[in-house]
């Protein structure tokens, strides 16, 4: 076990990730913006890939939370979906492993459980955060032992699809917390520092936060649909 848990206690963790398709793909801007992170206060790091977690870590000694997001051509699984990107993530040891935790059919026909297991067996001392959309996906992800539960995918799955984290004062999130033991970390369209404040009021551990602060492009698309 690590320190991950205590070093991010109520703390912001910096989502730092561009895709191929997006302007910032670069494992040294990765790099860059985990340090701005770091320098204005972030206690931990979310990253995409070998490549960049690798310059991440070479730049900022942050607990990193490590994933590889690869297209399946039978599973709408995007976010380590398997074994294999376990395993490549496992090179680099990052301090804890994000995988999709819904309830989708995953490549290849494997089962979220035994994915799970696998895991375990394989790599005992490696800690897991699980991206949910729904709170079945949430209960389910508790009993099968993830170290912790992330919003992640909320409004990013067939099911879910429109729904905001932050509708109703975040009564997805405070209904989550009443049903699992594992500690929650509120992710996915947290947009600005009073709605992290308020994740961390109603209960979370932490908060991760990414396109806010790491996508520009994005950040200026909502200047400008705001300022017509
Ligand atoms: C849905 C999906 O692919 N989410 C990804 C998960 O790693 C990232 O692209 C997000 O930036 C991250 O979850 C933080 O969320 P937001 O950027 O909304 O603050």
């Amino acid at each position: 076990m690590n320190d991950f848990f205590t070093r991010t206690k109520k703390g912001l963790i910096v989502s730092c990730q561009a895709l191929e398709s997006e302007p910032l793909h670069s494992d040294f801007i990765m790099g860059r913006m985990a340090l701005a992170a770091k320098q204005g206060g972030a206690v931990g790091i979310r990253a995409n890939s070998v490549k960049d977690i690798i310059e991440i870590k070479n730049t900022v000694n942050l607990p990193i939370i490590g994933i590889v997001k690869r297209d399946y051509s039978d599973s709408e699984v995007f976010i380590t979906a398997t074994m294999s990107e376990v395993d490549e993530l496992m090179t680099i040891a990052p301090d804890m492993i994000a995988l999709d935790a819904t309830n989708r059919a995953r490549p290849k026909g494997e089962t979220l459980a035994s994915l799970v297991k696998a895991i375990r067996l394989k790599y005992p001392r490696i800690l897991l955060m699980a991206d949910i959309a729904t709170l079945a996906d949430a209960i389910e992800a508790d009993k099968l032992g993830f170290d912790c539960i992330s919003s992640t995918l909320h409004g990013y799955t067939g099911n879910t699809k429109g729904c905001k984290l932050f509708s109703n004062d975040f009564q997805f999130l405070r209904e989550l917390l009443t049903q699992v033991k594992a500690p929650v970390i509120a992710e996915g369209n947290v947009k600005t520092p009073e709605m992290a404040k308020r994740c961390l009021e109603i209960g979370c551990h932490g908060v991760v936060v990414g396109g806010a602060i790491t996508r520009p492009k994005q950040i200026t698309e909502q200047f400008i649909s705001a300022m017509k």
